[in-house]
């Protein structure tokens, strides 16, 4: 299914919503260029519309876009370039001369090295022949000369009152049913950020015929009441039997259970009870891997089993008192539609393998850490760093960093990613010595763990048999979720990082 943020991107200005004062400053800053020739900064949120009412504004005025992108580098002499090209494109073309500069990721100039950068942006902004508008997430990123040679005009976060009619229009036009109350909790969720309410609504819409309140989850704690008596019966309470039974009366894929039983099971299981835990947990993630690879749902009771059952009979000692459960913290990102979870898993496969370590350990302990560390792509640099090292496509780098896959943003990342990927490869070729070389200094987690995976992955059958009751069947010939699921969950799942910090 398409993106539906790219889908209903507004294509004018009277489609961005939310923000009609900003959009009706950024208007008369366009009708009246000619008189004030300022740049502009529109600055905000992710997610707020931005860069959507840039180019619905430049559309609205006929005027070309040229844009400077994340993607080109933003030294001094990149950015003369840049406006050199846009004079010159001046000359061309029937619409008055008139182009709207964009440069986006504005307040990223900053940076030390960029700082040649920054001053020759200033430069430029006072000089312009076009009107410019400089998009930034952080306004105070940007240097004070800069702020004042602009004029300022900040989009907001857009209320909740706002968000629920853009879902409601694309629920009509995508012929989708629904509660009031569902796009209601959705806008409520995504606190401001229109892109996030949208990428949301197409998750549900995919998983579910008609939207309820009860569909949209998104880690608020009222719907899963359910999941915290669950996790007292398996932690605290109950018997292997109980646990199980009491896992049929919760409202949650096995995905979701073993997310949820795995994030908080530490908090109260101490030595040999976590690690038998961990255990059946880790069988749990096998034989989810055997539904993903077969699509054969019958393996969840086994996944069930163990992580209900199983972590359940690991328990050793009592557990009273009360213990702040809380959702696993990659909530947001697990398991909301089949589509996520592909692309979810298309990636901890790349990590898994670079780094050496299961895939369980890459979802779950690599994943969360690279996420939270280039969360909307920032620093800029450490994402290109992980976007080169696993070898991350732009709907990846989007995934990880919350960033919309389209953006300048996630694109020049990419880009760069690449560039720099090649350039290796140019050096590397340098001669077999500068292999060994670069071996020694330290990125050795290739090639030996991988064995590793091999061998688990030999008797992975026989392990994933060890559900209690012994209800599972040989699921037959090794999928390739088999090589994945090996899961050692002593794994330092943070080792694969070393090659990019
Ligand atoms: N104000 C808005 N009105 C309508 N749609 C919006 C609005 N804001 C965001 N969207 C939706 O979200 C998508 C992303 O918005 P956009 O890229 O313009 O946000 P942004 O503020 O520039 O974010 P970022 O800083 O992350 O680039 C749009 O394609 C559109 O589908």
């Amino acid at each position: 299914m398409a993106d539906w943020t790219e889908k209903y991107r507004p294509t004018t200005l009277s489609e961005v919503r939310g923000n009609d004062k900003a959009r009706d400053a950024l208007r008369k800053w366009a009708e009246t260029w000619d008189d004030h020739r300022e740049a502009a900064i529109v600055h905000g949120s992710p997610g707020v519309g931005k860069t959507s009412a840039a180019h619905a504004l430049a559309s609205d005025m006929g005027w070309p876009v040229m844009e400077l992108n994340a993607s080109d580098s933003r030294t001094a002499d990149d950015i003369k370039r840049f406006a050199g090209r846009a004079s010159q494109n001046q000359t061309l073309g029937g619409t008055g001369g008139r182009q709207l500069l964009v440069v986006d990721e504005a307040d990223n100039f900053h940076g030390n090295s960029d700082y040649g950068g920054s001053r020759e942006v200033t430069r430029i902004v006072k000089e312009a022949n076009q009107p410019m508008v400089l998009i930034a997430n952080e306004f105070y990123d940007m240097s004070n000369s800069l702020r004042n040679a602009c004029r300022e005009i900040e989009f907001r976060d857009v209320s909740r009152r706002s968000i629920v009619p853009v879902l409601r229009d694309i629920c009509r036009q995508e012929g989708i049913e629904y509660e009031d109350d569902a796009l209601d909790k959705i806008a409520r969720e995504t606190s401001g950020d229109l892109r996030s309410a949208v990428n949301d609504l197409q998750a549900l819409a995919e998983r579910n015929e008609r939207l309820t309140v009860d569909d949209v989850v998104m880690g608020e704690r009222d719907r899963t009441e359910g999941i915290f008596d669950f996790l007292d019966d398996v932690i605290k309470n109950k018997s292997a039997e109980e646990a199980l039974y009491a896992s049929y009366d919760v409202d949650e894929t096995p995905d979701d259970l073993l997310n949820w039983v795995e994030d908080n099971v530490p908090k109260d299981y101490r030595g040999d009870e976590l690690a038998d835990a961990y255990g059946f947990l880790a069988n749990a993630d096998r034989w989810l891997g055997r539904v993903r690879a077969t699509q054969d749902y019958s393996f969840w009771r086994y996944a069930t089993d163990n992580v209900a059952a199983g972590v359940a009979a690991s328990r050793r000692h009592d557990h009273g008192g009360w213990t702040r459960y809380g959702p696993p913290s990659y909530w947001s990102k697990l398991g909301r539609s089949k589509a996520t979870r592909n692309r979810r898993d298309a990636i901890a496969r790349k990590i898994a393998e670079k780094g050496g370590f299961s895939m369980g350990t890459a979802r779950r302990e690599v994943m969360p850490f690279l996420a939270e560390m280039t969360h909307h792509c920032k620093p800029r640099e450490l994402t290109v760093r992980m976007t080169m090292v696993y070898d991350l496509d732009a709907a990846e780098v989007s995934f990880v960093t919350g960033s919309g896959e389209d953006t300048n943003k996630v694109q020049g990342i990419v880009e760069e990613a690449q560039e720099r990927r090649d350039d290796a490869v140019v050096e590397n070729a340098g001669g077999a010595f500068a292999q060994f070389e670069s071996d020694e200094e330290g990125s050795t987690a290739d090639d030996e763990p991988a064995t590793e995976g091999e061998a688990a992955a030999d008797d992975d059958g026989d392990d994933g048999q060890t559900t209690l009751g012994g209800a599972a069947d040989d699921p037959g010939e090794p999928s390739p979720a088999d090589t994945d699921s090996e899961t050692d969950e002593t794994d330092d799942g943070q080792s694969g990082l070393d090659d990019w910090l």
